[in-house]
């Protein structure tokens, strides 16, 4: 790997600073020029990935976070989303006309699913897709003011083709959600095709460089061959035929994003943010510890550390995760290729319950690391607010959290109801299979196993109540469907217990596996404290069934206070451990050289603000 860790040649590092750092100040630019600045930058990615031969996907990685900090161009959509549909989706002959133009980017796509009415309800999209064995077409139409395409990355200016998701109909008869392969635009002209109409929805709470946008279909005719026919086909006469393959194939794109996301979004975004609150909290020094002392580093002070020691822990225990989500998704994605699915309900249930936990996590964590940087935490110089927008729209798209984890829960219910009727479970839930136990083997030891066991124990109960509950729900003249309703909060909050375990138990194993003693209890602790604060924050779950008792409740308490001061002399070097380039980072108050006063009024300086104007002279006057 040429630069993973910040192994870039050095005189390639100048040239990537002065290519993308050195740039101009995002945070003086309006949404069109930073839009426009995206674009200069795509292009400049690409010709230096040629120009350096870079192919490794960690090298890639590590470049678009220099060429695109905490930010998403519309590369995201296009090898996120637009290259893996192909792949994943497409017959030998399709992936062969399609990969290699969008590979070069001699094409530019995206994937377009989403309308104006509806996101979250696949089921009830609208855009409709008819065949026409005359013409050997399919006829693409909007039908509603709803089925407008809207919200697809890319699609507003940037995108001239797209995997455009539609309700394949052929004699009348509706076969369901299907992909099709679209051109949008000239690639001559770049306008858009006659019978489409298309643009930007318009300014949103973050992803500034990419032109989310909307796309209202005409009658707009394909050719039969541009339906993604791995799974199915339509021949020339119109006949269906498919594999006996699980239908949700086809919703294989949002698996593999979900499955991204934890450790992309997640896992990077609170790991950046815990860098620039930790190396801040080291540099500012304010107050008075002792009388007639100097100042102290805030980050001596406790309730510094209790703000921010817990969500470095959180951000190793999210990039750990993630890691795993990525090794796990592949390997059951290359089963599923040789035509093995069981694991694709598991794989389903584990990225859609990750995606919601982590991010939801990371968000609540990256505005607390805000809050602990006082003032100049709400400076865009902080990098903070664009690090907060970026990551949280991971809690929306891919499947909002709240639905993505009641689709956990819903794996989590049949998993259970067989173990019920005898079926052994493995894989993440293999727990569910065992006898709950009620002994709680915590001690002040705080050992990762009985820790792990904690969390354990609280999800098999949560679920095996939730469980229960539902049956009762049933029992008591409830339709399924209200009995589902009127119980998918405490269903919610089983799915997040089982991937708070899976979290824990990942972090303990990554622990278990490192060799230096050293870096095995400096990450012993990150792990302790992880699951301690888990325990505090959650202690009705842990004590509702008398697991926990007050006196270990007790011990908790003290043992994650002690743990505060235990870790505060590695907090700098377990944040430089992420090794963030600077540029990476984008923050004046997570420069790797601590030197922040004199580049934040440097920045400040520059601010267009300043720039004597007399027309702000005249209105001031
Ligand atoms: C390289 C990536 C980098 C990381 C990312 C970095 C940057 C990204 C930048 C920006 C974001 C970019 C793009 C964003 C894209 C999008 O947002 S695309 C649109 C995403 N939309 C969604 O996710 C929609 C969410 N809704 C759904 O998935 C479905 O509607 C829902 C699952 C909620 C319900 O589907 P439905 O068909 O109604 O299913 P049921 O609930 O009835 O369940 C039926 C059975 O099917 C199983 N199932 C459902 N979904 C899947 C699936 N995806 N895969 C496999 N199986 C699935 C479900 O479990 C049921 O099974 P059982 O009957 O229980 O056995
Ligand atoms: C930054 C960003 C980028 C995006 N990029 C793309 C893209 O490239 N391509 C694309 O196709 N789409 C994209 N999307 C759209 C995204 O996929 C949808 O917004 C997302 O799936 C949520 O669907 P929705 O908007 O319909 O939300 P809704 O489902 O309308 O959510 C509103 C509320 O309803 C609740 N709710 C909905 N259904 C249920 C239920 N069954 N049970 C309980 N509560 C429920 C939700 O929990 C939520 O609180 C993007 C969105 C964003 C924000």
């Amino acid at each position: 790997m040429l630069f993973k860790g910040g192994g870039l040649p050095h005189e390639s590092l100048a040239l990537q600073e002065k290519l993308f750092g050195a740039g101009p100040d995002y945070n003086f630019m309006t949404r069109i020029e930073r839009f426009k600045n995206s674009l200069v930058r795509v292009q400049h990615f690409i010709r230096c990935c040629a120009r350096y031969n870079l192919h490794d996907h960690a090298d890639k990685k590590w470049f678009e976070g220099v060429a695109f900090p905490n930010e998403v161009s519309v590369l995201g959509p296009h090898s996120g989303m637009f290259i893996p549909t192909l792949k994943e989706q497409g017959s030998e002959e399709q992936i062969q006309k399609w990969v290699p133009q969008a590979e070069k980017h001699q094409i530019m796509g995206t994937y377009i699913q989403t309308e104006l009415g509806h996101g979250t309800f696949v089921r009830g999209l609208e855009t409709t897709a008819t065949y026409d064995p005359k013409t050997e077409e399919f006829i693409l139409n909007s039908p509603t003011l709803t089925s407008i395409k809207w919200w697809p990355g890319g699609l507003g200016r940037t995108c001239n083709f797209g995997i455009v998701m539609a309700l394949l109909y052929i004699d009348g008869k509706n076969y369901g959600m299907h992909p099709f392969v679209v051109q949008l635009r000239s690639l001559k002209t770049h306008e858009p095709l006659p019978g489409l109409t298309m643009g930007d929805i318009g300014p949103k709470f973050g992803f500034d460089t990419v032109d989310n946008g909307y796309l209202q279909f005409n009658h707009f005719g394909i050719p039969r061959e541009n339906m993604l026919m791995k799974y199915c086909q339509v021949l020339k006469n119109g006949t269906y035929t498919k594999q006996t393959r699980n239908p949700k194939f086809s919703y294989g794109a949002m698996i593999f994003v979900r499955s991204m996301v934890v450790y992309e979004v997640a896992g990077q975004g609170l790991a950046k943010a815990c860098t620039i609150a930790i190396r801040y909290s080291a540099i500012r020094r304010q107050s008075e510890l002792k009388k007639s002392r100097p100042e102290p580093q805030i980050l001596d002070y406790q309730t510094q550390q209790y703000k921010l020691f817990p969500l470095l822990a959180l951000a190793y225990a999210v990039w750990f995760t993630g890691v795993r989500m990525k090794e796990i998704y592949f390997m059951v994605n290359n089963e599923i290729k040789q035509g093995h699915t069981e694991r694709l309900p598991e794989l389903h249930a584990i990225s859609s319950g990750l995606k919601a936990f982590t991010t939801s996590m990371a968000s609540w964590g990256i505005e607390r690391c805000r809050l602990a940087c006082g003032g100049h935490g709400y400076s865009a110089a902080s990098g903070l607010p664009k690090i907060y927008v970026n990551a949280t729209g991971g809690c929306t798209y891919e499947g909002e959290n709240t639905v993505m984890l009641l689709q956990c829960a819903r794996f989590l219910m049949n998993i259970y109801g067989g173990v019920k009727n005898g079926r052994r479970p493995s894989g993440s839930v293999n727990y569910l299979g065992e006898r709950i136990s009620s002994r709680c083997t915590l001690t002040s030891e705080f050992t990762l196993k009985s820790l792990a066991d904690a969390f354990k124990h609280r999800a098999a109960r949560m679920i095996k109540e939730a469980s229960e509950r539902l049956n009762r729900l049933q029992a008591s003249g409830n339709d399924p469907e209200d009995s589902w309703n009127l119980n998918s909060v405490v269903l919610t909050k089983a799915a997040e217990a089982h991937c708070h375990y899976y979290m824990v138990l990942v972090f303990e194993s990554v622990v278990e596996s490192v060799e230096d003693n050293c870096v095995k209890d400096i990450l012993r602790q990150l792990c302790q404290l992880l699951a301690l604060c888990g325990i505090q924050e959650n202690s009705g779950d842990f004590i509702q069934d008398g697991f926990l008792n007050n006196d270990q409740l007790e011990l908790v308490k003290q043992k994650q206070l002690s743990l505060l001061s235990e870790i505060r002399p590695n907090a700098v070097l377990l944040v430089d451990a992420f090794e963030f380039h600077d540029v990476q980072l984008g923050s004046i108050l997570g420069r790797f050289d601590g030197n922040v006063y004199e580049n934040l009024f440097k920045w400040a300086k520059k601010t267009p603000l300043n720039k004597p104007e007399d027309l702000i002279h005249r209105l001031l006057r």
